[in-house]
């Protein structure tokens, strides 16, 4: 049976499930440096930037090295889920980097008892580690009204002797059985082929997101591209994540879907130019939700006649919202050298794992595509 795919009414009260994690940023054998990481993390950096209150539920262990506004559950017999992320020189055809990612350390599954018992309106199931069981997705999708899906929490499985994380396809993974009711599947051009886009569409509407070139929306009988922020880009880690908690905040504000797409593209694009989790400017914030409230109200009085249906049209004034979000974000005064660490405090948990760690001054650059402009900006100070 499909669903309805409907424009979702939702309500502000959210439930965000997956572990904190410890990253660590290698490039070409050396420590870069050691962040706060997990998609839980940069999802509720995103909602509690723009003042969208959610319940976290996270594990941890009692290494964890991080002060955090949502405190997770310390499990003293476990290790904080750590990830190595390795971004050697190279290989794109454009001279960008992959990542390969190591899970070196995990923490444990969230179990539906840790849930709590009350209800959401909203949940995201945004494992990283394969801390989401089935089981507990199922218990998510009981007790919220809408359930929005990283396919990372689904299809990563991890290599038994060093952790180096591979995907399967949704359908192999345990969850599949699940995916009529979950609400939205977020995907990334890379994990796009374990979904099976064509198949996961009649069931809900399908997010894959492409990096620079923004995301595309898949629904039942339609698609629609969304365009993005161009930015100069230092660290990937965490786009998909703030994606999607600004995709998510965007609905709960009460945008359409491709409004709430473009917020996604925003906080996507202003986490690439950041290292680690993002630093959102108190100014820069205020300014979005003073122009998602005004895009809300623009809607209301030019939509009056509509029902919820989604509809694969941009609404009018689209390209507007988008102009004015970029706008508000090149007002931005946050300067591209706040992204740079005084690595030499770095932690030393990843010298316990014998990597030599990063001792010189330089800025971090992730992608070395992007090395000359940073430089530049360097030799304004
Ligand atoms: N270099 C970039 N420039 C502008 N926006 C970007 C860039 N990289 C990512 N984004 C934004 O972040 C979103 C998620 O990034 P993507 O790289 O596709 O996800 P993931 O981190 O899961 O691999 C993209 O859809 C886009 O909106
Ligand atoms: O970069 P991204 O794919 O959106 O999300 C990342 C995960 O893939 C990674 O496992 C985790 O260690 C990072 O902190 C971040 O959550």
């Amino acid at each position: 049976m499909l669903v309805e795919q409907k424009q979702p009414n939702m309500g502000r009260r959210g439930l965000v499930v997956g572990n904190y994690c410890h990253d660590v940023l290698i490039r070409n054998d050396v420590v870069l440096g050691e962040t706060l990481g997990g998609a839980a993390s940069f999802v509720s950096n995103v909602l509690d930037g723009v003042s969208i209150r959610c319940d976290l539920v996270s594990k941890v262990g009692s290494d964890f090295a991080y002060s955090v506004a949502h405190p997770p559950i310390a499990v003293p017999t476990s290790p904080t889920t750590l990830f190595h992320a390795f971004f050697d020189s190279g290989s794109d055809g454009e001279g960008a980097c992959d990542r390969v990612l190591k899970r070196v350390r995990f923490c444990g599954a969230i179990e539906p008892s840790d849930l709590p018992e009350s209800r959401f309106n909203f949940g995201m199931a945004v494992g990283v580690a394969g801390e989401i069981l089935p089981e507990t997705l199922e218990r998510m999708l009981d007790i919220c009204e809408v359930v929005f899906v990283d396919i990372q929490a689904l299809i990563r499985v991890f290599d038994s002797s060093d952790g180096t994380v591979r995907l399967v396809g949704l359908k192999e993974s345990g969850f599949f059985h699940l995916l009529p009711r979950v609400g939205f599947l977020k995907a990334s051009a890379e994990e796009a082929p374990y979904v099976d886009v064509e198949e996961a569409r009649k069931w809900c509407c399908v997010l894959i997101t492409n990096g620079k070139e923004g995301c595309t929306l898949y629904w039942k009988d339609g698609e629609m591209q969304i365009s993005p922020f161009p930015t100069v880009q230092i660290d990937p880690t965490g786009a998909g994540d703030s994606f999607l908690g600004g995709f998510v905040a965007g609905l709960v504000q009460g945008l359409a879907v491709p409004d709430a797409a473009l917020l996604g593209n925003l906080f996507g694009s202003m986490t690439v130019g950041q290292i680690g989790l993002p630093k959102f400017e108190l100014r820069l914030l205020q300014r979005v939700k003073d122009e998602v409230q005004r895009r809300k109200m623009q809607s209301m009085s030019c939509c009056e006649d509509s029902n919820d249906d989604l509809k694969f049209v941009k609404p009018a004034g689209h390209q507007q919202f988008h102009s004015s979000l970029a706008a508000a974000k090149l007002a931005s005064t946050a300067p591209l050298q706040e992204c740079q660490w005084d690595l030499r405090n770095s932690p030393p948990r990843a010298v316990e794992q014998g990597i030599p760690q990063y001792t010189g001054q330089q800025k971090l650059l992730l992608n070395p595509v992007y090395e000359e402009p940073i430089q530049s900006v360097e030799g304004t100070q």
